[in-house]
């Protein structure tokens, strides 16, 4: 039996506006997997975010758990939280929350000091490979301001990739792009996946689901269903758009 990296248990979440309470999870129970790229998917408002934030610790849950390589994250105090998502996390959003005083490069580097994970010379040397690996080395010296979305969305990838992390989240990472530089970024997260990196990614996009190899639907604050996939193998195989697209239908997404 596969032995989950992260775990949700029992996961409930509350938004409480004033007397009225708005229940987003209910008692969700779920299991990411070492090497899976996993994807959440369902209807706008379904929680998906709402759910990455919760076993990423971004965010408090109003019950359940959440354990991390048998550490309970739901246990442990902010500052504790804080070292193990510099270690163990990598995030990226639909917005890059980029630093738009600082170059790509910076941008990347400086991550990579708080990560502490090697010397200064060691940093600067990773943040120039990943930056080459996301094809952005060329714009490396230049601001976010002065780059493209989708340049700007790989160098925020090599960002999350420095520190080397146990499980990278992302949140619609594609959400704000074209057409092409959606293809460009999904590219690289398959090749990231498919080195091995495990990651946990929410989109509503059907391009960007059929990249995982497991899909977890969300309705009503539950895990309504999930569908196991091969690996991708490239946008040549049809089949898997379509198989995506008919199991969704199913699910009146
Ligand atoms: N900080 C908050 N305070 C109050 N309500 C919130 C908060 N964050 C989210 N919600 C509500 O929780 C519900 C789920 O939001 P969430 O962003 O998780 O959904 P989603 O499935 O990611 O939606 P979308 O695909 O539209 O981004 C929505 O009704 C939203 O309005």
């Amino acid at each position: 039996m596969k032995k989950a990296l992260l775990r949700g248990r029992r996961l409930s979440k509350v938004f409480a506006q004033g007397q009225v309470k708005n229940k987003v999870l209910d008692r969700v129970d779920v299991d990411i997997y070492k090497k899976d790229f996993t994807i959440i998917m369902g209807s706008s408002g379904a929680g998906k975010s709402t759910l990455l934030y919760a076993l990423s610790r971004m965010d408090t849950v109003t019950e359940g758990t959440v354990t991390y390589k048998d550490k309970e994250l739901t246990r442990m105090k902010e500052k504790q939280m804080a070292k193990l998502r510099a270690e163990e996390f990598g995030f990226v959003f639909q917005q890059t929350h980029l630093v738009s005083s600082l170059t790509l490069f910076e941008n990347v580097a400086v991550a990579g000091f708080l990560s502490k994970k090697g010397s200064s010379g060691e940093i600067q040397k990773r943040a120039r490979t990943l930056l080459t690996r996301m094809g952005v080395e060329k714009a490396e010296d230049r601001l976010p301001a002065q780059v493209s979305g989708g340049e700007a969305q790989r160098a925020a990838i090599a960002r999350a990739m420095i520190g080397n992390p146990g499980l990278l989240f992302a949140d619609e990472p594609t959400g704000a792009l074209n057409r092409s530089h959606s293809e460009e970024v999904l590219d690289l997260l398959t090749g990231l996946n498919q080195s091995g990196q495990s990651i946990l990614m929410v989109t509503h996009d059907l391009r960007a689901a059929v990249r995982g190899n497991r899909i977890l639907y969300l309705e009503d604050g539950k895990i309504l269903d999930e569908l196991e996939l091969p690996a991708y193998k490239g946008a040549e195989d049809r089949h898997r758009e379509s198989r995506v697209s008919q199991w969704l239908s199913e699910l009146q997404w």
